[in-house]
């Protein structure tokens, strides 16, 4: 069945997920902010800036009007960074109110509201509210657009309350490259989606200050034992924290160069500063902003949350990264139990 879908924001993932989608049959349209873009989209079918070499198929259509782009769609994807979910979503809001729409609502940023700490779901939800959205579905997993737009392997979670609606996200996408498994544990995909690039900056870091493969296992899975704590405490099972979502992202982001966030670690690692790793990475480096407010959270709900913490320090105030590796070593020795919510919180 073709299924007319408005994907909003055209950047390397959202893109991507486009051309996925026009390649399974559905009816497309890509709206981005940026007019340059949408012409070169429309006329060149390329997008050099987020993904240099790739050609787009000739039927993808792209539009900087969002109400063009949503007119009639059965579903709605967010795909825009984090920091500008609430006025997509509050811009959508006054479009879908002209009308009788009530799309189902899909997302595959990953990161948490700055002052909030709220997912993404819950953003778009507060915005929408069930008057103007169907339902919400978050897609999430191990994928770097540069590998899916080669049409390499990739196999991502589709999560939501409402097993039917994960299961038509599920057909939606996918295809003989892309395998789409459904999850009910949203809070749990989401917590997991956003963590884990905090973690792959940490990654990234002891990769350009020449540490070894011990210590980037021995950060990923003790960064998995924060990302579940801290999810636990919002009401996410531990069980998705060993799915696609939870380690088999944690993994790909914290290994791949295809990631920003990783990216981003590595040249502070390499004596970067913060100011020029963003100027020069031209694109969302969500695990930043997620840093933050992993923080403020693990302070606000006294959660024990080390590595975001030394992180946190090295972004906003300037510590030296080896010396905030050296406190992380030399704090007292503890069991390697990660706990439930009740028991986690500090003392
Ligand atoms: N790139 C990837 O491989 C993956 C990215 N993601 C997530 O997807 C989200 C988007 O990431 P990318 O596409 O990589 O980011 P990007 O940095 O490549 O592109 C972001 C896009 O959002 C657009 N945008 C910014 N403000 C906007 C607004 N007000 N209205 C409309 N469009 C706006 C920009 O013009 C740009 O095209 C992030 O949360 C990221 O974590 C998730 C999985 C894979
Ligand atoms: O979420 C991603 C991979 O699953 C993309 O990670 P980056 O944003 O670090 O590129």
């Amino acid at each position: 069945m073709t299924e007319k879908i408005a994907v909003l924001g055209a950047g390397s993932w959202g893109s991507t997920l486009a051309t996925v989608l026009v390649e399974n049959g559905h009816d497309v349209k890509l709206y981005t902010n940026i007019q340059a873009q949408a012409d070169e989209l429309n006329e060149k079918h390329t997008n050099e800036h987020y993904m240099p070499g790739f050609k787009y198929p000739e039927k993808l259509y792209a539009t900087t009007d969002l109400e063009e782009a949503v007119d009639g769609a059965d579903a709605i994807l967010f795909v825009v960074p984090t920091k500008v979910i609430r006025l997509v979503a509050g811009q959508l809001k006054d479009i879908l109110a002209k009308t009788n729409a009530r799309p189902l609502i899909i997302h595959a940023s990953k990161g948490l509201e700055i002052g909030t700490h709220k997912r993404i779901s819950e953003i778009i939800m507060e915005e929408l509210t069930e008057r103007y959205a169907k339902g919400i579905v978050v897609l999430s997993g191990p994928s770097h657009a540069e590998e899916v737009a080669k049409k390499d392997i990739t196999l991502i979670t589709a999560a939501s309350n409402d097993i039917e609606e994960a299961e038509y996200v599920q057909d939606l996408f996918s295809n003989n490259y892309l395998r789409i498994y459904t999850n009910d544990d949203v809070i749990g995909v989401e917590t997991g989606a956003a963590f884990k690039n905090v973690i792959a900056i940490g990654a990234g870091a002891l990769h350009g200050l020449g540490y070894g493969d011990d210590a980037k296992a021995a950060l990923m899975t003790r960064g998995l034992a924060e990302i579940a704590r801290l999810g636990m405490a919002f009401g996410a099972s531990p069980l998705t924290f060993i799915g696609l979502s939870g380690v088999g992202d944690l993994i790909v982001t914290c290994t791949s160069v295809h990631s920003r966030n990783w990216r981003c670690g590595n040249a502070l690692g390499q004596g970067k500063s913060l100011d020029e790793v963003v100027r020069d990475m031209g694109m969302v480096i969500e695990g930043i902003n997620t840093c933050e407010a992993a923080y403020q959270l693990s302070q606000q709900e006294h959660i024990d949350m080390p590595i975001t913490t030394a992180i946190y320090n090295v972004l906003f105030k300037g510590a030296d990264i080896k010396e905030e590796i050296a406190d992380l070593m030399g704090r007292d020795s503890r069991s390697e139990i990660i706990g439930h919510a009740k028991d986690i919180r500090r003392k």
